[in-house]
């Protein structure tokens, strides 16, 4: 039953209803979510853990003229049932359907398009600094998770902010996890917040905050706890010029609704703690938040099963590798931006603790902290999705490749990804990593030859890329024994004529699909750079019609690498680049969306023959 829920088509209609009802559209809303989401599948234990919050905001501020940032914007399904887009709910994250995150395309309640975590208060400042500028009174709200607050950026935006004189509120929702359990000093400062020594249960801080106190008093008071040691609650938040409230109960929607409508008329930085529990109300997700952060579709009575496929998946390889190389040499060692789970670290950070480093949501430190463990003769891998990896841009060039530092960078989630969509999508690394000097670039075409080509990175003196996709490719036998690949050398896969494919990467089974149907050439190029210039010149000399295919964009692409060695050459001969369009491929089924692309076998065939038309 969601008799109130019913009611609610936008934020209006909640703040239409009485203060008292609001518990009993949390309990709605919740089970809404639950049903929902776990038949869509999706992100999930943030989500339940949002929902009184959310209710809160949106009745308290006056949505959409005051403005909401969800930081990553995993957490936004509630916030998207209470703004219009109940009814497809049951469309999330498919092709056509609602994105898993906010985006101003699809709702003028999703004030930025999000995705990548740490980006909340900067942009909620921005939109106080333009509410300034303007001469508008509205507010601006930034939602971010204690996760999330651990990138730098968190803390570039809160140092700009807290010297401003804007309204500007930024709730930390401070569930102590990250996908997996939150890490660093930050964590453990919130974590000490929350337990003995000061705090007994959560403060009534609903009229404290509303006392201000004078600055002398205040610095008296200070230098008073510190002389008796004791632990000032938020004074990090403090020092960085926010008026610090809480912590408060995040499940409590009659607290929640009383501060934010006290906090709605104080002007100048707000910090408000809101203390939460990831998957609050679904048992199973409480116990087990890292399983239910994102979910397949499952049957809430019985909850998620182990998913089982006869084909390990790329990021299975490459943690297995790790594991093995590891043992062979104890130089090695293993680094995380938070993605334990996602990146195939889980066994290796059990098998090797000392050697594990998750360095929280800092893909830029990650990098860098590479770089200085490679001067010292440590062997670091950094496991790292395509997409997260645009962040550390300066790093990668300025931090190690400038220095040639031996850092292996195990790129996962390159290409397509499927349901997170646009921001998670890996389309641009072959061409943001190419031109760097110094940086080799592999591209496994099976999940063998990955195995093969992260003991021929780990092996080379400088800085290497071998970057695979989301998922498993052709099911190809995964040799335990480790061999070199010859360096910088492609291999020829099928004999045909005419028409030569150079295929980079895990499009190869296209390719050779395509080599079947018009009977091409295939090469499996293996080496994005340094490119098989010899093997180019070779197919090119001996072939009407050079064709590229890959899953990266064609714009700087593996194709432009070839294009760039015929024209060093000399070689004049038609080519056709295959890859992904200058532009960004929505959310969907992961293969549907690369045949959409034309980088399946099919789309490649029917390219070709257009071609050659
Ligand atoms: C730049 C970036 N790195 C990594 C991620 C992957 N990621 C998504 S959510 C998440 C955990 C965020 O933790 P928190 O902000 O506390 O939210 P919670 O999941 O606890 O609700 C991570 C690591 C991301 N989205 N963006
Ligand atoms: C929100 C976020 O960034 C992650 O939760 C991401 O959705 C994980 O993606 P994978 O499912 O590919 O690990
Ligand atoms: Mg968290």
């Amino acid at each position: 039953m969601t008799t109130l829920l019913d009611q609610i088509n936008l934020p209006a209609d909640l703040r239409a209803l009485d203060r008292e009802d609001l518990p009993q559209v949390a309990g709605e809303l919740r089970q809404f979510l639950l049903d929902s989401i776990s038949s869509t599948g999706g992100h999930f234990a943030s989500n339940l853990g949002a929902v009184e919050l959310t209710l809160a905001l949106h009745y308290v501020f006056n949505t959409p003229y005051d403005r909401i940032v969800w930081d990553v914007g995993h957490q936004s399904y509630p916030h998207k049932v209470l703004t219009g887009r109940r009814e497809r709910m049951g469309t999330m994250r498919q092709q056509n359907g609602l994105a898993g995150f906010p985006k101003r395309e699809e709702s003028e309640y999703d004030t930025f398009g999000v995705g990548h975590s740490s980006t909340s208060i900067g942009a909620a400042l921005g939109f106080a600094e333009a509410a300034k500028l303007h001469g508008e009174n509205r507010k601006a709200i930034a939602v971010i998770g204690d996760g999330s607050m651990t990138a730098g950026m968190a803390f570039e935006a809160l140092n700009n902010a807290g010297d401003r004189d804007v309204d500007l509120l930024v709730i930390l929702n401070d569930n102590e996890m990250s996908i997996s359990p939150n890490v660093g000093a930050l964590n453990n400062y919130l974590a000490k917040m929350l337990s003995g020594k000061f705090y007994n249960g959560f403060r009534n801080v609903s009229g404290r905050m509303l006392d201000k106190v004078p600055p002398l008093r205040e610095l008296a008071k200070r230098s008073e706890e510190q002389l008796k040691g004791l632990f000032t609650p938020g004074l990090l938040f403090e020092e960085f010029g926010f008026n610090y409230i809480g912590p408060i109960d995040g499940h409590d929607i009659d607290t929640l609704v009383t501060t934010l409508s006290n906090i709605k008329n104080l002007s100048g930085p707000q910090f408000l703690h809101v203390v939460t529990k990831k998957g609050q109300g679904y048992k199973l997700a409480v116990a087990d938040p890292v399983k239910y952060h994102a979910v397949t579709p499952f049957t809430p009575e019985n909850g998620m099963t182990g998913k089982s496929s006869s084909k390990p998946s790329f990021t299975q390889v490459f943690g297995e590798w790790l594991c093995d190389m590891a043992a062979k040499d104890e130089r090695l060692v293993g680094i995380t931006p938070a993605m334990r789970e996602g990146s195939g670290l889980v066994k290796f950070a059990e098998q090797y603790p000392a050697r594990y480093f998750d360095v929280g949501i800092a893909e830029q430190h990650a990098v860098t902290f590479a770089g200085g463990l490679a001067c010292e003769g440590v062997k670091p891998v950094v496991a790292i999705y395509s997409t997260f990896l645009q962040r550390a841009y300066d790093q990668l060039v300025h931090d190690v490749a400038l220095q040639n530092l031996p850092v292996v960078f195990a790129i996962d989630r390159a290409g397509l990804v499927g349901a997170d969509g646009p921001t998670h999508a890996g389309s641009f690394d072959y061409s943001f990593l190419r031109c760097i000097p110094n940086m080799a670039i592999l591209a496994p075409g099976d999940e063998n030859e990955c195995r093969q080509m992260l003991y021929t990175a780990f092996l080379h003196d400088g800085p290497t890329a071998v970057r695979y996709p989301r998922g498993s490719g052709l099911g190809a036998t995964v040799e335990e024994e480790m061999t070199a690949l010859p360096w910088g050398k492609g291999e020829v896969r099928r004999k045909g004529s005419k028409v030569a494919i150079l295929s980079f990467g895990t499009r190869l089974g296209a390719a050779l699909e395509a080599g079947e149907a018009l009977d091409a050439t295939v090469a499996n190029m293996r080496f994005v750079k340094p490119l098989d210039d010899a093997l180019v010149a070779e197919l090119a000399t001996s072939h009407d019609l050079i064709v590229t295919v890959e899953d990266n964009a064609i714009m700087g692409g593996a194709g432009s690498a070839v294009l760039e060695s015929l024209s060093a050459q000399g070689i004049k001969i038609d080519t056709l680049l295959l890859g992904l369009p200058d532009g960004y491929v929505e959310h969907g089924e992961q293969h549907k969306l690369l045949a959409d692309c034309g980088l399946d076998g099919a789309g490649v065939t029917a390219a070709i023959r257009k071609k050659l038309a």
